[in-house]
């Protein structure tokens, strides 16, 4: 890339800018390419998937939880690799966000940490790279996630939303951002509140593969088929976290315990009283929005799940419903979101608030890496 180019990046007009996340339910490598000049959206591209392999996501999970040493290296290696095959042959992108992996995140403790390395990757594609987007917001006193929240505020927009309506992302962990779309800018005072409301797929996942030998519960069927056990859902629903005031965030295996409170349960009751636990979190988490949204929209991949997606239809008091209800794709949101934030960090703007984050002042967090 020329100079010319890079300084284009930097200053105005829309890129075609190409996020790439790795989640923390440990699918794969979702990449998708947005058009914008980090403020509106003018439109969407290409997507991708990349999932691992069963050997490879071995080697990530060994890693979570983890701050160095031989199991992080071995996971970020994974991820590295990973991610330069599923970009190495896309064309046309000017600029990429690259998440990486979460391993660990403590924000008020030892930190957070995301593998991978953004400066490689710029070098190996030629794309400038925007890499490790939570560690400034975490060293200003903000928990570091969500990040998505800027993002969902100019989704909001893009679909021409004007009443304040949530974003419910499901994917390993859950996340909730409330969004008034009416305020122009994200980091305005009230235009955003969001924050982690609990487990989402990730107790889920972990069950099945420790019981079935399975990823996940495709469709909810193990669930559909049991009962949820109310003891257990209310020994969940008595941790303090739900409690607790926004801003707050979550490490994936934060609620691990969660899978041995069902650990005498049938697989049917266990899966059906871990998704009760997911969608009861969300229940929970709405009494911390500023106003009743008009509706919830569910991204991630929790919302291709009916028996969770009716859960929490009984239990919210308004509609909920997938993502695309207003065009938008919810398997590549968060994707998309990187892509969003890259521009915005190349750009100089504020990634995160005080809303989003808990962070002192907005900020934008992010290293550029050039090629
Ligand atoms: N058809 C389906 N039926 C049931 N569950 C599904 C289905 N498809 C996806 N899921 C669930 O969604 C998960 C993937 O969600 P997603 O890709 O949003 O997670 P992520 O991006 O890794 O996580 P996070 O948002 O926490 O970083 C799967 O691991 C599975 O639990
Ligand atoms: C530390 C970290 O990686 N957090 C993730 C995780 O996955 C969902 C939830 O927990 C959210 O807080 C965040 O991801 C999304 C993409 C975010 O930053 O908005």
């Amino acid at each position: 890339m020329n100079k010319a180019a890079q300084k284009r990046i930097g200053k105005t007009g829309v890129v075609n800018a190409c996020g790439a996340m790795s989640g923390t339910s440990l699918d794969g490598v979702d990449i998708a390419v947005v058009r914008t000049d980090g403020h509106e959206i003018e439109g969407f591209g290409e997507t991708r998937y990349r999932p691992y392999s069963d050997a490879e996501r071995a080697v990530i999970r060994a890693g979570l939880g983890k701050w160095a040493g031989a199991e992080v290296d071995a996971a970020a290696e994974v991820v590295d690799a990973a991610h330069l095959k599923a970009l190495c042959d896309l064309s046309g992108a000017e600029l990429i966000g690259f998440h990486g992996q979460t391993l660990a995140h403590a924000p008020k403790a030892q930190g957070t940490l995301q593998v991978g390395d953004g400066a490689a990757l710029a070098a190996a594609l030629g794309v400038p790279v925007v890499w490790d987007f939570r560690t400034a917001d975490v060293a200003l006193g903000g928990e570091g996630a969500p990040l998505a929240p800027f993002f969902h505020h100019a989704c909001a927009r893009f679909a021409g939303l004007v009443a304040p309506v949530g974003f419910l992302n499901l994917g390993g962990v859950g996340n909730l951002t409330w969004v008034d779309p009416a305020l122009d800018r994200p980091e305005q005072d009230g235009a955003l509140l969001a924050f982690d409301t609990g487990p989402a797929n990730a107790p889920l996942n972990d069950l099945m593969q420790a019981r079935l030998g399975r990823t996940f519960d495709e469709g909810g069927r193990l669930a559909a088929r049991g009962t949820v056990a109310q003891g257990a859902l209310e020994l969940f629903l008595a941790e303090p976290y739900f409690a607790r005031i926004p801003p707050k965030s979550l490490d994936r295996n934060d609620f691990a315990e969660m899978v041995d409170l069902v650990g005498e349960l049938s697989d049917a009751d266990a899966a059906a009283t871990l998704t009760a636990m997911c969608a009861a979190g969300v229940a929970e988490a709405m009494q911390h929005c500023p106003t009743p949204p008009e509706r919830v929209l569910v991204t991630g991949g929790g919302r291709h799940n009916p028996v969770l997606m009716q859960m929490l239809a009984v239990s919210l008091d308004c509609p909920v419903a997938p993502v695309e209800e207003i065009g938008l794709d919810g398997d590549m949101l968060e994707a998309q979101a990187f892509g969003f934030l890259a521009v915005r960090v190349a750009r100089g703007l504020p990634t995160s608030c005080p809303g989003t984050t808990g962070v002192r002042a907005a900020v934008g967090g992010g290293t550029v890496s050039l090629p």
